[in-house]
Order: structure tokens, then sequence, then C-alpha cells
């Protein structure tokens, strides 16, 4: 062997000098051989450790073997596992030489300094925000800094006004009982099973539409038509989620040949930018040639429209798309996902589900004289029911709406539990692994129990770094107040009016999205409250 080759292949900074006056008394066959003893004792050393913590290691592939299988399985089964062993924090190490590296926590500490206390240093980043700027362009779902600051500020204001808190009231008990339960009569009138999850959808996307455009786009009617809008929504979000599984270099070929994947959200992006600037167009002649419109309309398109920017300007087009855009993402499917799952438990909980009608019966009592058919639930009534509250943040602890989320790392840092962060590192928190770690809700994390969130028959919240399901610090969920008012007032009309049964044998498993969806929906059938429980009287005097 050529000693000038030698020095290429052994000079560097891991080898030492003996290591390296070893191998030159060694001839070359020798050398090749215990090179592939040492690579066969590090990969049995790193799997037999790996194994013994959840987490293989393989020498030149790193973890991606043991990701691909965790995807096959449940991703976030897997994930849950393999932090619970590495004590809430690791680092995930993909393949030699590619950019595959990320710290994954579920430790509520590192949480807190994440969100807040260190808040600027992490932002969603460079990354995130190229992969989703065709969709959300700069909207306070994917702006950091001034421009997320600002729309965050409009929006919180606005969130807390009487005019709209009543706007969101009243559009609630619209689509409720005009749209609602007549579509849930009609499937128990015919007997046959129908997928919750699907009408929960659409009712959220049709009242954050209400919210967020003004519009209703009418997604929750009898027959369940499909609305060109929704359904470009729908395919243009799945179309943003392909970036963050390809490499970036990959999707940005395809976009510039209009291929695949891109070529289907350049499509579905068209279609919900036309409907978007079609509204914003009609919005503004509207609000120019009405002053009763001016006062009369509160949501935040007619909001944003009748402000002005940091100059003095008003909004530009491409502004108000972001700004809705991004409020009917961030409001479209959380809550109805969070529902399925609810009522999915509950069919597994019969006692719980007996609290919750107790609780509203004792609440519409007091009422008294309404036929069941019209009764309306008031938002005072509503905040008064903490069972019901506590049962939903249960479910939101055992199946968060949006399972995992990411940020990433602009200054060197230490989390507080020692993981060193390196500036550009991405940080992912495991929302879902969170709600199943007995370090953090004891020895009964994996069962459904509302009444851990309860004192003396009061919610009580917790720690937003220990329940991340609505993200925690300055980033904090906008819309959680409303959250739980929609999905108590859904909730309860509909447990009020029918037993949701679960059709036997129909397969609940998450789907691997940025959002917790049911993988096949939630295949119902419904039974009327006065045809149950005759019989469940009957059965107790048996009994
Ligand atoms: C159960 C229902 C909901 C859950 C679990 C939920 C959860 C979350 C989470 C985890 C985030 C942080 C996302 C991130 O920064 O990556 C977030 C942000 C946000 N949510 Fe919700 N959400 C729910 C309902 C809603 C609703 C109904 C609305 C609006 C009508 C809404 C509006 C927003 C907005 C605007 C943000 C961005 C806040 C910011 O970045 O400053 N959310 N939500």
């Amino acid at each position: 062997m050529d000693s000038s080759n030698e020095s290429i292949l052994f000079y560097s900074p891991g080898v030492s000098t003996t290591a390296a006056g070893l191998f030159r008394l060694l001839p070359e066959i020798q050398v090749v051989e215990l090179l592939l003893a040492i690579s066969i004792f590090v990969a049995i050393h790193s799997l037999r450790k790996g194994s013994r913590q959840g987490l293989t290691s393989w020498p030149v592939l790193g973890m991606l073997p043991s990701l691909v299988l965790g995807v096959r399985k449940n991703i976030y089964e897997w994930l849950t596992g393999v932090l619970n062993h590495q004590g809430g924090t690791f680092t995930f190490c993909g393949p030699w030489f590619t950019s595959l590296q990320c710290v994954i926590t579920a430790d509520p500490r590192n949480l807190e300094h994440l969100l807040k206390v260190k808040f600027t240093n992490f932002p969603k980043g460079e990354y995130f925000r190229t992969s989703v700027q065709d969709l959300l362009g700069n909207g306070i779902f994917s702006a950091d800094d001034e421009t997320w600051r600002r729309q965050r500020k409009i929006a919180s204001l606005e969130f807390h006004s009487a005019e709209f808190r009543s706007m969101t009231v009243q559009s609630l008990v619209e689509l409720v009982h005009s749209r609602l339960l007549p579509v849930l009569a009609a499937a128990h009138d015919r007997r046959t099973p129908i997928d919750l999850q699907d009408v929960l959808l659409r009712l959220t996307f049709d009242n954050v539409c209400m919210i967020a455009l003004g519009t209703d786009p009418g997604c929750l009617r009898p027959g369940l038509p499909e609305i060109p809008f929704a359904k470009a929504f729908e395919d243009a979000t799945e179309a943003t989620t392909m970036r963050f599984i390809m490499p970036t270099g990959v999707w940005k070929a395809l976009r510039y040949l209009d291929l695949g994947s891109e070529r289907w959200l350049r499509r579905s992006i068209e279609v919900v930018d036309e409907f978007a600037y079609e509204v914003i167009r009609a919005r503004r002649e509207e609000l120019s040639s009405s002053e009763q419109t001016r006062t009369a309309r509160s949501d935040l398109l007619t909001v944003f429209t009748k402000l002005t920017d940091e100059d003095g300007k008003p909004y530009s087009d491409k502004f108000l798309r972001d700004v809705c855009v991004n409020f009917i993402l961030a409001g479209r499917d959380t809550s109805s996902v969070a529902l399925a799952w609810f009522f999915w438990l509950l069919n597994r909980h019969p006692k719980v589900e007996q609290s919750i009608l107790s609780e509203i019966r004792n609440i519409t009592e007091e009422r008294g004289g309404e036929a069941d058919g019209e009764l309306v639930f008031k938002p005072e009534q509503v905040k008064r029911m903490d069972y019901l509250h506590a049962a939903l943040s249960e479910a939101l602890r055992l199946y968060p709406s949006v399972p995992m989320d990411h940020k990433e790392v602009v200054e060197d840092d230490v989390f507080p539990d020692g993981t060193v962060l390196k500036k550009g590192t991405k940080v992912i928190y495991a929302v879902y692994a969170m709600g199943r770690m007995e370090s953090i809700w004891g020895k009964d994390c994996m069962e459904y129990k509302p009444e851990r969130w309860l004192k003396d028959g009061r919610f009580m919240s917790e720690s937003a770094y220990k329940f991340t399901a609505f993200n925690g610090g300055p980033r904090l969920c906008v819309g959680k107040d409303f959250a739980y008012y929609q999905m108590k007032v859904v909730a309860a009309s509909i447990l009020h009016r029918y037993q949701v049964k679960v059709v036997e044998k129909h397969p609940v498993v998450p789907k691997m999205a940025l959002t917790l969806y049911m993988k096949h929906g939630l295949q119902v059938t419904l039974c009327r409250r006065d045809e149950v429980e005759p019989v469940e009287k009957m059965k107790k005097n048996k009994s």
C-alpha cells in the first residue's frame, strides 16, 4: 500500500496515531478483515443497545429502518414507546451524510423552554415556511416575527370581542339546528350507518368559513354534497403535506416540471384562490357601498379589510387571502377530529356517557318547558358543563388533534434536561406521546378518566406544557375557547337526542397525517334517546 494513500485513509481526528501505526504493520487483507470485524461489533452493540431502549441505530442507515417499521405499524405508538424508554427526549439520527437529524421531545420542562422561556429562539423556521408558502403565504400559521405578531394581536382582540362571540354563537346554533340535526335525523330514519367523522368535518368547515370569510360554503347539507372549494382545500392541504415527506429538491423539481403532487397542489390552490378572491372582491364592494354592512359583520375578513397596514394603506387582497386561508386551515378539522375520538371513547365508556347525560339533564331541567327537539343550549349553560369539558379534554389528552408539532433552533441552546441543540436543528414535540406518559400523568395514564380533570365537580385546567393539545406560550391556539364551546354544543346537542353506537368491527386507527384523522372514518348508527331509555329502565328495574 502506497504511503500517500494511507495518510488519506487514516488521517482523521477520530483515529489515534497509535491506531495508524498498528494499521501500518498489517497487510491490506487483514486491515479489511479488521474493519469488517469492527463494523460487525459496532452493529451488534448498537442493535443490542437499541433494542434495549426501543430504538435501533444501524451503521450507515442510522435510525431510518426503525422509523420505517414504526411508520408501517403506528408512528405515534412507536414514538411513545421510544420516548418512554429514552427518558422523554432523544436525537433521531438519519442515514449518514443526510440532514435527516432532529431532536424529539415529550418532556414538559423542554416544552416550557421551547414554547415560552426561549420563544424567539424557536420559530417555525424557513424549512416549514418554504414548504407551506404556496398554500399559506404569510398567514398567522406560517409566519414568524412581526408578520405573525401583527396578525396574532388583531385576531386575539377579535376573538375576545362581544360582536365576534355573538356571531360565533349564532352561526353555530344555525348550523347545529338547521343542518346537523336534520342530517342525523335522516340517517336515523333510514336506519343506515353514517360516517360521523365526515359529518363533523363538514360542520366545522362550514363553521370556520363563516367565522373567517363570513360565508357559508354549505358542505353540511342533506345528501352531503361535494363542494369544489372544500374539496380543493382538502387536496391542497394533503399535497402540501407531501412536501414534508419528500426531499426539498424533489418537490421543487416536481413543481418546476408541473408534475405529480405539485401539479395537483397548483390546481387545488387555483380553485381555493378563485373562491377566496371572489369573496374578498364582493366584501370590498359591499363595505364601500353600505354603512350598515360595515357595522353588521364581524367575521375576520371584514375586520382585516377595514384595517390598514403599518404604512396606513389598506391590506392587499393577497394578504387578506392569506389571513383567511390560515384561519380556515387552523380551525377546519381540529375540533371535528377531536369530537370523532370523543364519541368513539364514549362508546367504550358508557358510565362516562351517563355522567354527561346527567349533567346535561340537570341543566335542562332547571330551564323546564322546552320540547327536546327545540332545545338550544345557551352560552351560560354550556359554560356550566364541567364534566363534558373534562371528558373532551381527556379525549384530547389521549387523541390530540395535532399529534406532533415542530420548531427550528435559531442559536445554539441547551434544553433543561441537558439535550444540546445546535443552530438549525429541527425540534419535534410529540404531543400524542406526552398524553400517554406515566411520568406525566401517573400509572393510569392509558385510562380514559375525565375525573382526573375535576376537583369538587369543577373543571381544573392543566399546564399547557403538560397538556399541549392547544400548544402553549405566545402561540397558544387562538381558537381554544371557541373550540371548547363548539365541541360542547355539538356533543351535548347530539348526546341529548341520540345514543351514538359505533358499528361493530368498524376499524378505528389513526391516519398518518398532520391532523389525527381516523383513517377509515367513524361509522355509527343512531338510536333516539326515547327508544333506548325505556329498554334501559326495564333492565335496571329487573336487576
Ligand atoms: C380541538 C380544537 C383545536 C385544537 C386541538 C387546536 C390546536 C392548535 C395547535 C396545536 C396550534 C399550534 C399549531 C402550531 O403553531 O403549529 C393551534 C394554533 C392555532 N389555532 Fe387552534 N386548535 C383547535 C381549534 C381551533 C379553532 C376552532 C380555531 C379558529 C376558529 C383555531 C385557530 C388557531 C389559530 C389561528 C392558530 C395559530 C396561532 C398562532 O400561531 O399564533 N384553532 N391550534
